[in-house]
């Protein structure tokens, strides 16, 4: 019941990393000073992480991490707890809600919960203590106080193994790391998802890359629990050592995966190693989940809430004027940049379809007329002179060379047009230019806009999407497909993310965000690129 007011309480001070150590009883008021001692590794003790953990994700700038040293399983190594622990972040401020009873700031028990903290950790050489006043009232939620219980105590074991993505390390995953932790005595064995494990995951493109997932998970266990040995390992099938490692005894699953640990004690016993004790972990609740998102705490969730926002700072592009402002629009065919498109000039940006101006450039008299009935010859012209697309699309999306000499001509004819384009749209008083451009990356097109958002969708559904609408064989859309950057290389150089895959009001929530956050930015650039102008008024 107090977690959380003394979460909030400490959610104003703290920027970065609140690490909680947990000590029941501890006295402050003596003449001596408090030394650590142990705690159980109870399921009492599990629960109250858990709810920490919980309560904490209201508040997304803390990075709590609840430290597990003086949490004691049934290992038999003696760790001696009057060593001082190294901590990633050296603590700056001791934060306790601890008060006398004239409660007063000064109070002795600062400086001894200063040395306290100084015994147990490495701390900031200017460590000082802050005393929370957290608002008890406000959190209290009507949850009666539970009878106090001790709860059962874990059943550890020498070696355990849990497996997951572990995308945007969360609350959900420092609760079942955290459980690992007091479940292992010797080893904690994680196999972490890669390569053809994240295909069928929702929004793939933007799970970190596997190396920033290791270093986030490694980091937040040398933290917690340094005593412990880690064996991160990738994963490509969804046992990995689980089956073949002999050492295991224990893994670690939670209440959608009890079903892979069943499977992973088939497989055991079938390549004749005894089978694991399963520890099965509740999944935690999402407070903030928003109607199309799942309950629990999810990286999916957190890679949906991405869509729209800014990822990358745009680069500063000297070679075009600040105004209007242009966004390139990219996307793999049938990604439904088209519709993005028609959205984003719902809300006032001037759109320009470059597969238009293309088409545009096509017609007789146009700038790529002449060349491509060079290059081509006559046999991709239609009985009335004019150039027939679909037979130069035969022509060029199955053969790499032959797109390549297409493009060589076509695409500086677009790029001018969409020049004039910019322009008309500036002298229209449009602030906002969409270049709509399917392979501007490609292209090589960076340099003509100011931001890049790149729409994406799954490469199965774009296929069916594009067999549908233009009527072509899946061959041929998957041709069309692999013509293209994936998804994943034009993600890694875009700054805005959008995806297609859910109803039409979905996407309209994702083009509003977009959009509103695209207006503070323009609003910001030109409040910074203007201080005469500001001072002057
Ligand atoms: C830098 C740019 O993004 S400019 C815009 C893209 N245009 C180009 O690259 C010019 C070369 N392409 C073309 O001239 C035409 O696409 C042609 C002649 C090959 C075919 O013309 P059409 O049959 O009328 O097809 P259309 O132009 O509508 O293109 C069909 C799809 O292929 C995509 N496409 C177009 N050019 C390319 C290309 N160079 N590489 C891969 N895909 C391409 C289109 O974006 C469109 O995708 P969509 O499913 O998202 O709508």
């Amino acid at each position: 019941v107090r977690l959380a007011p003394i979460l909030a309480s400490a959610a104003k001070i703290v920027q970065d990393t609140l690490y909680v150590h947990f000590q029941p009883g501890l006295l402050l008021t003596g003449s001596s000073q408090p030394s650590s001692t142990y705690i159980p590794a109870t399921t009492e003790v599990c629960k109250l992480i858990s709810k920490l953990y919980s309560d904490a994700d209201v508040h997304s700038n803390l990075d709590v991490r609840v430290l597990l040293t003086n949490i004691k399983n049934q290992s038999n190594s003696q760790q001696i707890l009057s060593s001082v622990q190294n901590l990633s972040h050296p603590p700056e401020v001791v934060l306790t809600d601890f008060q006398t009873s004239d409660g007063g700031q000064y109070n002795p028990a600062k400086q001894q919960l200063e040395r306290y903290a100084t015994n147990c950790y490495s701390c900031h050489p200017n460590l000082i203590s802050v005393l929370l006043y957290p608002d008890y009232e406000q959190g209290d939620d009507d949850i009666p106080e539970e009878p106090e219980s001790e709860g059962t105590l874990l059943q550890s074991h020498s070696d355990v193994v849990v497996g997951g993505t572990f995308d945007r390390l969360h609350s959900a995953h420092k609760i079942l790391l955290s459980v690992c932790c007091l479940l292992s005595e010797k080893r904690l064995l994680i196999g972490v998802a890669d390569k053809e494990l994240l295909d069928n995951k929702i929004l793939k493109e933007l799970i970190e890359p596997f190396d920033r997932r290791v270093d986030k998970l490694s980091q937040f266990l040398v933290d917690v629990k340094p005593s412990l040995n880690y064996d991160i390992v990738p994963i490509t099938d969804p046992y990995g050592p689980s089956v073949t490692d002999p050492d295991l005894k224990c893994i670690v699953v939670s209440e959608e995966t009890h079903k892979g640990g069943q499977s992973v004690n088939r497989r055991r016993l079938e390549n004749g190693l005894e089978e694991l004790d399963v520890h099965e972990i509740k999944l935690v609740s999402d407070p903030k989940h928003s109607e199309n998102e799942e309950e629990k705490i999810s990286s999916s969730s957190l890679r949906n809430r991405l869509l729209g926002t800014l990822l990358k700072p745009p680069a500063v592009n000297p070679s075009i004027p600040p105004r209007p402002y242009v966004i390139g629009l990219t996307g793999g065919s049938g990604s439904g940049k088209s519709s993005i498109a028609k959205r984003l000039e719902a809300l006032g940006a001037a759109v320009i379809d470059c597969d238009k101006l293309g088409h545009q450039s096509y017609r007789p008299g146009g700038p790529a007329y002449e060349p491509v009935i060079d290059e081509f010859g006559t046999d991709v012209l239609c009985p009335d002179g004019s150039i027939d697309r679909r037979a130069i699309a035969r022509k060029v999306f199955e053969n790499k060379d032959q797109l390549k000499r297409l493009t060589d001509i076509v695409w500086p004819a677009i790029a001018e047009l969409a020049k004039e384009a910019v322009e008309e749209a500036a002298a229209d008083g449009k602030s906002v230019c969409v270049l709509d451009a399917a392979v501007l990356l490609e292209a090589g097109w960076d340099n003509m806009v100011h931001e890049i958002w790149t729409v994406v969708i799954p490469e199965k559904e774009a296929v069916v999407r594009i067999m549908n609408r233009d009527g072509v064989t899946e061959d041929s859309a998957k041709n069309r497909l692999a013509s293209q950057m994936s998804n994943s290389e034009r993600v890694a150089l875009s700054n805005v993310i959008l995806c297609t895959l859910w109803e039409p009001e979905i996407t309209q929530i994702q083009i509003h965000k977009a959009w509103d956050l695209l207006q503070q930015r323009i609003h910001q650039n030109s409040s910074n690129a203007s201080p005469s102008l500001k001072s002057k008024f």
